[in-house]
């Protein structure tokens, strides 16, 4: 016999989104129902950040070892046990995995539902034998790995990020098609750790980001011995007993690839499938749940968060969102969204950082007055002396100095782009990051270099100079 539980608030999903705002409206009085069919924590705990960023790591040290030369250092061959890389991935994920599971969500006061939620009306979700009526809903049911139509592909076993950390064995070659951030941090990880690998992008790799920072982590790419075929189109797909092969078009020529193994990274498509949005009045379309400002749905009881909606899918918008729904559902706050200053990372070596607009996004809303400062890892003396000079820093300006956006490439990218972020946030000028003390010797440092560099063509012109040298004459 069915269940019925009436609630404050009922969460669909409990990955990043869901679990944050399940965290956070139980913490603050609400009653809270948190259904989830699947593994909690979802993509990022288990099939994406968490085991991609462990398994990068395991790759970065083998590689870190191959390079130890440079500092007099021989380390003889480096062996690596791919089997015991993979260790590594899932004991990442469950040491992790309390903080997000029934258990801990129980704790804190939620009625976790394990199983399938379907709305059957506008205010109402089956899950399981239970029926849930809620004063407000909160989906956030993520997003999965998107097929492409390749002909053959039904027929050849493939990898997405939902079974490639189950796999014990270093694949001889791994083919992976997609050159966004899923497969480039793929692809380098399993090259370092021993992997033959190809990347076939149709386009040009990692599209989303600056297209001069690309190049420094495409050079790198190549340069580690990745083969890389970008605008090509993969034309088909065949077995051939163990093997796959791949036949792709590039550059007007057929090229047929044969490898052990092959990876799908071709982006991602929103759960909005056997959700009964219909029933409960959710508008969607191919991206993803249609929201407004507030995150709310074509039914304003019913507010979607993080991948589900086709924004930017990342595990810390999720959480950003959450912050947005809480607001809204539980204080009638009308907050709404503010995406001006989202970082984002690409954790390959070099990293690739990026922080509120890009130069090309700038120069399309302001034009030529923008102003694009740089500096270079080469000048930094922290990266000489851990012989990491690769790579550089860019800052986008208005003409007055209102930072717009940031990007770095290069050593502790990732580190470093939240100074930026929140500068962006803040609606700070460049001279706020200029006259902050850096602590030398750090990598930091290159945001103080860089917000110095904007001021080099005015305090050190002809102007300058004459100002200074009548100051002087009086004494
Ligand atoms: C390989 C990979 C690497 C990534 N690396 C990064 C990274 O380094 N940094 C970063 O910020 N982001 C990264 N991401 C993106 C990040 O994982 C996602 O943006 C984030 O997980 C989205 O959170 P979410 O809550 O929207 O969805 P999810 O985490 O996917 O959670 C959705 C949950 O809803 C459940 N669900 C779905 N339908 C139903 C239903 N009908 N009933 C009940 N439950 C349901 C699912 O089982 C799932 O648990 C990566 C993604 C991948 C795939
Ligand atoms: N470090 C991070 O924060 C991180 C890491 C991994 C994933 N993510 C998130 O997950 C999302 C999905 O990642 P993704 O890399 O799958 O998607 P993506 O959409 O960013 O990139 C997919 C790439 O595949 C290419 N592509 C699509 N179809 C193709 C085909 N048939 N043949 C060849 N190339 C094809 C596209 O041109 C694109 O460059 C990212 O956009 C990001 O939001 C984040």
């Amino acid at each position: 016999m069915s269940k019925l539980i009436k609630t404050d608030i009922c969460v669909i999903g409990a990955g990043s989104g869901g679990l944050s705002v399940a965290a956070g409206a139980v913490q603050m009085g609400a009653k809270v129902v948190l259904v989830e069919k699947g593994k909690m924590g979802g993509d990022c705990l288990n099939t994406g950040c968490v085991p991609s960023k462990a398994l990068l790591a395991a790759g970065h040290a083998a590689e870190n070892a191959r390079k130890a030369s440079r500092f007099g250092i021989s380390t003889g061959p480096v062996s690596v046990n791919f089997d015991q890389a993979i260790d590594h991935v899932h004991s990442v994920i469950s040491g992790i995995a309390p903080h997000d599971s029934v258990e801990r969500f129980e704790e804190l006061g939620c009625d976790v539902i394990q199983a399938e939620g379907k709305f059957t009306a506008p205010d109402t979700l089956v899950a399981g034998d239970s029926t849930i009526k809620a004063k407000r809903f909160v989906i956030a049911t993520g997003s999965r790995a998107a097929v492409p139509p390749i002909p053959g592909l039904d027929a050849v076993p493939y990898f997405t990020n939902e079974n490639i950390f189950e796999n014990r064995v270093c694949p001889e070659h791994l083919i992976v098609i997609g050159g966004g951030p899923i497969g480039l941090e793929m692809a380098q990880a399993h090259q370092q750790l021993g992997a033959k690998v190809t990347i076939i992008e149709m386009m040009s790799i990692l599209p989303k980001d600056d297209a001069d920072m690309v190049s420094v982590v495409r050079d790198n790419i190549k340069s580690s011995g990745i083969t890389l075929y970008e605008g090509s189109k993969t034309k088909e797909v065949q077995s051939n007993g163990d093997n796959v092969r791949v036949i792709i078009e590039h550059d007007g020529i057929e090229i047929t690839l044969e490898g052990s193994h092959l990876l799908l990274a071709t982006g991602r498509k929103p759960n909005v499938e056997n959700l009964g949005l219909e029933q409960a009045g959710v508008e969607y379309e191919r991206t993803g749940i249609i929201v407004d400002e507030r995150l709310r749905s074509s039914n304003r009881k019913i507010f979607a968060i993080g991948d589900v909606t086709g924004g930017l899918q990342f595990t810390h918008m999720a959480g950003y969102d959450a912050g947005i729904v809480i607001r809204n559902a539980l204080f009638k706050l009308p907050a709404k969204v503010n995406y001006n200053a989202v970082p984002w990372v690409t954790y390959t070596q070099p990293e690739l950082a990026q922080a509120g607009m890009t130069e090309t996004a700038a120069r399309a809303k302001y034009g030529d007055s923008i102003r694009v400062v740089r500096w270079d890892y080469a000048e930094n003396d922290r990266a000489r002396a851990e012989a990491e000079t690769t790579g550089f820093i860019k800052v986008v300006t208005t003409a007055k100095g209102r930072i717009l956006g940031a990007g770095i490439v290069g050593r502790q990218a990732g580190e470093l782009i939240g100074l930026w972020s929140f500068a962006i946030s803040q609606k700070m000028k460049i001279g706020a990051i200029a006259g902050m003390i850096a602590p030398y010797p750090t990598i930091g440092e290159l945001s103080k270099r860089v917000a110095g560099a904007w001021y080099t063509p005015s305090l050190f012109s002809e102007k300058t100079r004459k100002i200074v040298r009548f100051l002087l004459k009086l004494g």
